[in-house]
């Protein structure tokens, strides 16, 4: 990635989404004016979004979102004003979108629902979905815990080992920035102390900027730097 003059971007972006379909690699050339030279770079993710919406209704924007390398930030606000929305545009999952993204580094997501291929077993779902070698899968599949099940399909899998492979295939991504859409909900205290121990981890083991849309202000306070809460419509940062 290019830092340019005047506050424009160009970044080329492998962008690692280890959603069930695969990772897949995006490229977008923002602006292109003279790079300012030997310009340090310390954001993991850069976002000035003038629009964002489903068709004709403008759901966010205009807004601004910037993340620190190694920064956690929590997303909250009211159900539907747009922080799926929000987290899809930054994944590339969603196009209905003007403005300006930079990411220099890897992404990963994790989604609501762990989203596994029901057909291939956890090793195959991570190495599928992040083309990581089968060592490191296994690696991450013992760091959540899940190292005797390497060979069992999903559906032999309660739920919450069901979220710790998906979190596992999110970490074999070796992400810089993760992105996390209501990760432990619906689970029960015990499991969602246990995955955010198993988040805490990772973060501590390798740096990577986490964005952490919830409903739950005691997720936020644990994980998070800063919280940031989307209101309106179309919906800003209030
Ligand atoms: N595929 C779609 N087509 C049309 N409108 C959509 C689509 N997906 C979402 N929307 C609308 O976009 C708005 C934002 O939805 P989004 O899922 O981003 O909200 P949210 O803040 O994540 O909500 P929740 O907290 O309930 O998950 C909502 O009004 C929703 O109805």
């Amino acid at each position: 990635m290019r830092r340019l003059r005047g506050g424009c971007w160009r970044s080329w972006q492998t962008w690692a989404v280890p959603i069930w379909s695969a990772r897949w690699t995006a490229c977008r050339v923002v602006c292109s004016l003279p790079p300012v030279a030997d310009a340090p770079v310390t954001e993991a993710l850069v976002l000035r979004l003038v629009h964002g919406g489903h068709g004709a209704a403008q759901v966010l924007g205009p807004l601004d979102l910037r993340l620190a390398t190694g920064e956690t930030v929590a997303i909250c606000g009211p159900s539907g004003v747009g922080k799926t929305t929000l987290l899809r545009i930054l994944a590339g999952l969603h196009r209905d979108w003007r403005g300006e993204l930079t990411l220099p580094g890897r992404l990963a997501m994790v989604f609501q629902e762990p989203v596994l291929l029901p057909w291939r077993n956890a090793l195959d779902n991570i190495t599928l979905a992040t083309r990581c070698d089968p060592a490191s899968a296994r690696a991450a599949l013992a760091r959540v815990g899940l190292a005797d099940k390497a060979m069992a399909l999903p559906g032999e899998l309660s739920l919450g080992q069901q979220r710790r492979l998906a979190l596992a295939r999110a970490f074999a991504a070796q992400p810089d920035v993760l992105l996390m859409d209501e990760p432990f909900v619906s689970l029960d205290p015990a499991l969602t102390d246990d995955m955010m121990a198993l988040l805490e981890a990772e973060r501590a083991r390798r740096p990577m900027a986490t964005i952490l849309v919830t409903h739950a202000p005691a997720e936020a306070a644990r994980l998070a730097d800063r919280l940031l809460r989307l209101e309106g419509s179309p919906a800003r940062f209030a």
